[in-house]
């Protein structure tokens, strides 16, 4: 990874100018944390403090961001596996996620000649509209939040899956709750409704790990090229620091960034002519600023159009253009999948299957996913295209 995204998020600020002094009564009464319930949370620190990764663990999570990093730029022999990113849609049960990690541990201890396998541990849902939002924000699925409750069960069971020794993906989709967490991270997305987003094009500018940006929900790949062009560079923002002091940032730039393809309006964008496309968009950026032109396909979301099964088909079309079978000339642009991918194949709402408030075991509560069979069906048929 470029030396200039080795500072870890919580890297401590340059500078904070001054501290404002309270509002007086009158003024405070016009405040918008006023008019709110407010709770103190723990501050980022006090959380990593209690739930602490060690030095053996973080030198092991630098890694898998060293080789996330290496594969994107090609630089070593990492770079010819294709990468992976598989897991649930959401993490909602730490069991079943511990579960899953466990199969996938065993499964990457036979594929990781040729696959670089990354387990999906979303723990913040950005929504349509409403919805449950992830177990970062309500960890009892009841609509009460407790957000303390929370981050800490998101931090503790990302933590016992590193322990297992597997790299960790995320969507980070408030700046503010990354900094619980980013530690324990190894790639990051940035959300299809948020790539446009100058405060989340800031973040990845200080975020030290490789990170995939979407496609817009409309489709917009524009979107995502402009929002790696802006997060190589350095910023001067707004953030708060490891201990919650609202400071300025004066971040470094992230030049290992990526485009995540994930279809749009119902139209898909994972046949070779989009993916040349795209890749011709960031062959172009590249000549003005440092980029990986590199895609990776979301074989989920618009592209399966939400239905889960489609994403085997995808999944095998693309591996097949990235190797060059079938009509495809090789293309080392693509750089590997996403996969939504549980232990039971589908979805459930939150009141379980039969809406009887029983949840069934390893099924989403959020997006469709592929059942383990099939996903481990898959990644080895993925592993045999692999040359
Ligand atoms: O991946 C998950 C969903 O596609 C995303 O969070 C949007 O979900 P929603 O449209 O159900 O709100
Ligand atoms: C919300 C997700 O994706 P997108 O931003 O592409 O909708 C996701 O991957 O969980």
């Amino acid at each position: 990874m470029s030396t200039n995204v080795n500072h870890a998020m919580t890297t401590p600020t340059k500078s904070v100018s001054s501290v404002a002094p309270a509002a007086n009564d009158e003024t405070s009464k016009k405040t918008m944390a006023n008019s709110l319930a407010v709770r103190t949370l723990p501050t980022p620190r006090q959380l990593k403090k209690a739930i602490p990764l060690n030095e053996t663990l973080s030198v092991q999570v630098d890694q898998h961001r060293q080789q996330i990093s290496d594969l994107l730029s090609g630089a070593t022999a990492e770079s010819n596996k294709f990468l992976i990113i598989t897991g649930p849609c959401s993490l909602h049960d730490e069991e079943a996620a511990l579960d899953y990690g466990r199969r996938l541990k065993l499964l990457n201890d036979q594929l990781s000649d040729k696959l670089l396998i990354v387990m999906r541990t979303y723990i913040e849902k950005p929504r349509t509209t409403t919805g449950w939002k992830g177990l970062a924000y309500d960890p009892e699925r009841n609509g009460n939040g407790n957000i303390e409750l929370g981050l800490t069960r998101s931090r503790s069971v990302l933590l016992k899956l590193v322990e297992m020794g597997l790299p960790l993906a995320v969507e980070a989709l408030n700046p503010m709750t990354m900094q619980y967490i980013d530690d324990l991270i190894s790639w990051t997305a940035i959300g299809a409704r948020t790539a446009e987003s100058q405060i989340h094009r800031e973040m990845i500018s200080h975020l030290a790990m490789p990170v995939g940006i979407k496609n817009g929900t409309d489709g917009s790949v524009d979107t995502a090229v402009n929002a790696m062009i802006s997060a190589s560079r350095s910023h001067h923002c707004l953030g708060t620091d490891i201990d919650g002091n609202i400071v300025m940032l004066d971040t470094p730039g992230n030049p290992d960034t990526h485009v995540v393809l994930r279809g749009g309006r119902n139209l898909t964008n994972y046949d070779a002519d989009s993916i040349h496309r795209t890749l011709a968009q960031l062959e172009k950026a590249v000549d003005e600023n440092t980029l990986h032109p590199k895609v990776i396909v979301d074989c989920s979301h618009d592209n399966a159009q939400k239905k889960h099964e489609r994403q085997v088909d995808i999944a095998i079309e693309v591996i097949e253009q990235r190797v060059g079978l079938g009509k495809n000339a090789p293309n080392q642009g693509i750089a590997g999948i996403m996969l939504e991918s549980f232990i039971e194949p589908g979805k459930q709402g939150m009141s379980g299957p039969n809406q009887d408030g029983n949840l069934c075991y390893g099924l989403s509560i959020t997006d469709p996913c592929l059942g383990w069979e099939q996903t481990e069906k898959l990644l080895k048929a993925l592993h045999a295209r692999m040359a």
